[in-house]
């Protein structure tokens, strides 16, 4: 079945507070989303992959790829309003009838071809793949009231990147509109009614969304 990635990188970084989008900052001399497509890249030479920006960086993200001397090869398409509409966009630049599709968060640097390949592998097989890992803190629930209450960690699981579909899913999925719970692909293949399944991530696939997650970052590339 043909493989396709769709890295997404449309957001503003509001929590990072940097003046450069964070996917353009540097980690390891290298910006952030140089490694995400590295990564993807060395998984496998044929993917067909979409890397989703703002329309208005793609003048910034050529201009550093020159810097860079970075060459690989994708298809740069115009990020959307939220995630969810940046994935649309993506989605509808497949032309294939069949195939499997990776969605990634181009701020994943730290992703590995493993991940990567048992992603496509469950879903050619089951249809979904999602990427996640156990809890390491234990955890309250909020009540009304200013109350809290223990909850069981181990009936959790923290979600990551990539979440790997059918094609043909998640083009039904994807033709909804938008809903306020869609902070992820697999929520709007769930709300289609698709059952999701579970793959193991790893405690490394940070998603670099804070200033702090960037001094980790440097820490991990120098291990
Ligand atoms: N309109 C959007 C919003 C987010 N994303 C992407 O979705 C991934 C996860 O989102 P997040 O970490 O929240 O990124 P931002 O939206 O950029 O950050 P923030 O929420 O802090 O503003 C990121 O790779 C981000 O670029 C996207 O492609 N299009
Ligand atoms: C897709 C995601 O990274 C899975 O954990 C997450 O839902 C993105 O959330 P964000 O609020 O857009 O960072």
């Amino acid at each position: 079945m043909q493989e396709f990635a769709i890295i997404v990188a449309g957001g503003s970084g509001s929590r990072m507070k940097s003046e450069l989008p964070k996917q353009f900052l540097p980690i390891g001399g290298l910006p952030v989303l140089m490694h995400t497509l590295r990564t993807f890249r060395a998984y496998s030479p044929t993917l067909s992959i979409r890397l989703v920006l703002p329309s208005v960086q793609f003048d910034l993200w050529h201009s550093l790829c020159e810097t860079f001397h970075f060459d690989e090869t994708y298809e740069l398409i115009a990020g959307g309003e939220t995630r969810f509409h940046s994935v649309q966009n993506g989605l509808a630049s497949i032309q294939a009838p069949t195939g499997v599709v990776a969605v990634h968060d181009g701020v994943r640097p730290f992703v590995t071809p493993q991940i990567i390949a048992n992603s496509f592998q469950q879903a050619a097989a089951l249809g979904t793949a999602v990427t996640c890992v156990t809890l390491k803190d234990s955890i309250r629930q909020i009540l009304p009231n200013e109350k809290n209450q223990a909850v069981e960690r181990t009936a959790y699981r923290l979600i990551q990147t990539p979440q790997t579909f059918r094609l043909n899913w998640m083009r039904e999925a994807f033709q909804t509109g938008f809903l306020p719970h869609f902070t992820d692909c697999a929520s709007v293949l769930e709300t289609a009614g698709f059952s999701i399944q579970l793959i193991e991530g790893a405690y490394e696939n940070i998603k670099i969304t804070t200033p702090e997650d960037l001094i980790w970052a440097e820490a991990f590339l120098k291990k």
